[in-house]
């Protein structure tokens, strides 16, 4: 446990220790209360009013910080706070008041004590997260004047009458079925085929050439939701096909506004997908550009789609938007950022705004750029959040932020893709590479072999050329060429074996991974989700191996012991015997499970190390952050 993890666990040992003598001695405890207070509420005045606040604020401010200069038990704070409310208000003695408060306590369970200041204490934590959490999803003027969108953008799109027919009840029942959760107002009807969603032929056609004929469950609830125009956080497991879910209405809306009105040069893009690495922009972007020339091919007009990355040309990425217009452009913050500053492209027309992997995208970090371009919309925009991962501040966040937002999950936020077999071993540092040989052989290729440092991913890439492995390397620290050429060998089958850091960690779809292998742990959980996701997607299987040993720290530990429960995986000896401090803590208090902050099934927000680095990250300020975290303006 980490120095704060302990602070915190401390903290909630005394708080309880605190709790116990507080009820144990009021039998024979009067409280004292002060002459003043005692006037001022004889006096009941406005002035004698005024009085009571300022020794309540004292009081408060006195028992918020203990010795250490942290705060203390909320739970206690709040007791003493309610016991004088409550002498206020009802004008009965303090020590009436106590008397019914005691007993009161005296029936209540330990364990139920002990997790009322749990929740008190997550609320605070989180509360006071959130305040840190940006004013992403906001533009300056925004958020200058106060603009408050009350409705959802108008499209034109509505399902066909027989689905609009269905009656809510029909509707629950079937998400029910399809294991879809759906919350919001008005929500729309899920709908069970692409014929159904009005898509033209040409894209229907080019959906069944590569072999998509039925949506899946985030497609059925997704992409009614986002044809109709409605703001919508999509959550569901890697390779469940989130891509198209935002891609397709972007398509679309492209082609609505093309026939409506033609781009002409210098206009546009209508349309936005941000990714956090340059690898996923380029994918996301061939995704959307296939279904962009097939209108073209089936006789439609056909909408512009632009990738706009750094490490590319920024001339031609200029040129192409000056010349004819954009109607989408797909693209990593910090080149498009540049192109926004420089006034060579506008936000004027821009009317969706997506953000892939938004869970990373509103980290610290990249939270700046985002807000950056945030700036530069001129008008209301659809808003869309994608992710597997998807921690409840940012659920909560972007519940208050969007505008009557739909929140579609597909499993639980952060669960591993049941359809990858997790096997954790045991490895000693020094014998991780010499093992890495032996592991490779567990299945055919293709296989990907993560690791957290670029130094790592050479030496391993180096010492796999050795042995005769056709392998290849990707990291930050390579250049765009290099990682180009790395990942057309591995996506084309001519390379066997990728190793990469998390650079290729989200979002990427290569075909047919057999084996993933974590040459060592991620420090967060969501990661090691992302990794493993490589493999087992759109309904197929994979394997996923896990190097573990005593360098990996046991809060971390502990996160992977509880995904691999959930995911009904075999528990290995090691984690299974790992000392579980929140274990009564880990079922969930007020309806969240493990870390709110974070998503960890293995700890709680009050102990999560993500917090603490966040918080050290933003004390060192927040630009040597940005400098240190990889340059390329915060894309990996
Ligand atoms: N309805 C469908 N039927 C069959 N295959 C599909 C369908 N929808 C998407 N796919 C395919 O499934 C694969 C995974 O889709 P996609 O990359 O969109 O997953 P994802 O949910 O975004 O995953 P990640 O969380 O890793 O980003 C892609 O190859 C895609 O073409």
């Amino acid at each position: 446990m980490n120095g704060s993890s302990k602070r915190r666990r401390q903290e909630v040992d005394e708080e309880d220790e605190k709790l116990k003598a507080l009820l144990q001695s009021s039998d024979d405890y009067v409280p004292y209360v002060s002459l003043k207070h005692r006037q001022g509420l004889s006096r009941n005045g406005k002035d004698a009013g005024h009085e009571v606040e300022a020794r309540d604020q004292q009081e408060r401010t006195d028992e918020d910080t203990d010795n250490s200069g942290e705060p203390v038990a909320d739970g206690i704070l709040k007791s003493r706070l309610d016991l004088d409310a409550e002498v206020t208000a009802t004008k009965r003695s303090l020590l009436e008041v106590t008397e019914e408060m005691k007993k009161k306590r005296e029936h209540m369970d330990p364990t139920l004590l002990k997790l009322e200041a749990q929740k008190q204490q997550e609320q605070r934590i989180l509360g006071e997260a959130n305040q840190v959490q940006t004013n992403a999803l906001q533009s300056a003027v925004e958020r200058a004047q106060g603009v408050q969108y009350s409705q959802s953008l108008k499209t034109g799109w509505t399902p066909p009458s027989h689905v609009r027919a269905m009656s809510k009840a029909d509707c629950a029942a079937f998400r029910k079925k399809w294991h879809i959760i759906c919350e919001g107002v008005d929500l729309p009807p899920p709908i069970k085929n692409f014929r159904d969603m009005k898509f033209p032929a040409p894209i229907m056609e080019a959906m069944a050439r590569k072999g998509i004929t039925k949506p899946t469950p985030i497609q059925v609830q997704g992409l009614p939701v986002l044809l109709s125009g409605r703001d919508m956080v999509g959550i569901a497991f890697t390779g469940s096909g989130k891509t198209m879910t935002f891609g397709l209405p972007l398509v679309m809306l492209a082609l609505a506004e093309e026939k409506k009105m033609p781009l002409e040069g210098g206009e546009g893009p209508v349309g936005i997908i941000l990714c956090p690495s340059r690898e996923l922009a380029g994918q996301t972007f061939e995704v959307l550009d296939y279904y962009c020339q097939a209108l073209g091919r089936g006789g439609f007009p056909r909408p512009r789609a632009l990738l706009c990355i750094g490490g590319m040309d920024k001339r031609a990425q200029i040129d192409a938007v000056q010349r004819q217009g954009v109607h989408i452009v797909v693209a990593t913050p910090g080149r498009l950022r540049d192109l926004l500053h420089l006034k060579k492209m506008s936000l004027s027309l821009c009317r969706y705004f997506c953000l892939d992997e938004a869970d990373r995208m509103l980290d610290l970090g990249f939270d700046e750029e985002v807000a950056e371009i945030m700036n530069h919309f001129k008008q209301q925009r659809q808003t869309l959040l994608f992710s597997a991962t998807m921690p409840l501040k940012i659920q909560d966040f972007a519940k208050e932020t969007l505008v009557r937002p739909v929140l579609v999950n597909v499993g639980r936020a952060g669960a591993a893709n049941l359809d990858v077999v997790q096997e954790v071993e045991l490895v000693k540092k020094d014998a991780k590479i010499v093992y890495l040989l032996q592991c490779l052989q567990k299945t055919a290729p293709p296989v990907m072999i993560f690791c957290e440092r670029k130094s790592d991913v050479d030496n391993i890439h180096e010492y796999l050329l050795l042995k005769g492995v056709d392998a290849v390397a990707i990291h930050g620290g390579k250049d765009q060429a290099e990682r180009d050429e790395a990942i057309r060998e591995f996506k084309g089958g001519v390379k066997d074996v990728l190793v990469a850091t998390d650079v290729a960690a989200k979002g990427l779809d290569f075909p047919n991974i057999e084996h993933v292998i974590n040459f060592d742990m991620p420090h967060e959980i969501e990661n090691y989700v992302h990794r493993i996701g490589r493999t087992g997607r759109c309904g197929k299987t994979g394997v996923a191996t896990t190097f573990i040993n005593a360098e990996v720290e046991q809060s971390t530990l502990l996160d992977l012991k509880h995904l691999l429960i959930e995911a009904k995986q075999r528990v290995p000896p090691v984690l299974e015997a790992l000392e579980d401090p929140d274990q009564d803590l880990t079922g969930a208090i007020d309806g969240v499970r493990g870390c709110a902050f974070c998503g960890g099934l293995g700890h709680r927000i009050t102990d999560c190390p993500k917090i603490d680095k966040d918080a050290r990250r933003l004390g060192s300020g927040r630009r040597d952050m940005l400098i240190s975290s990889g340059g390329y303006g915060g894309e990996y």
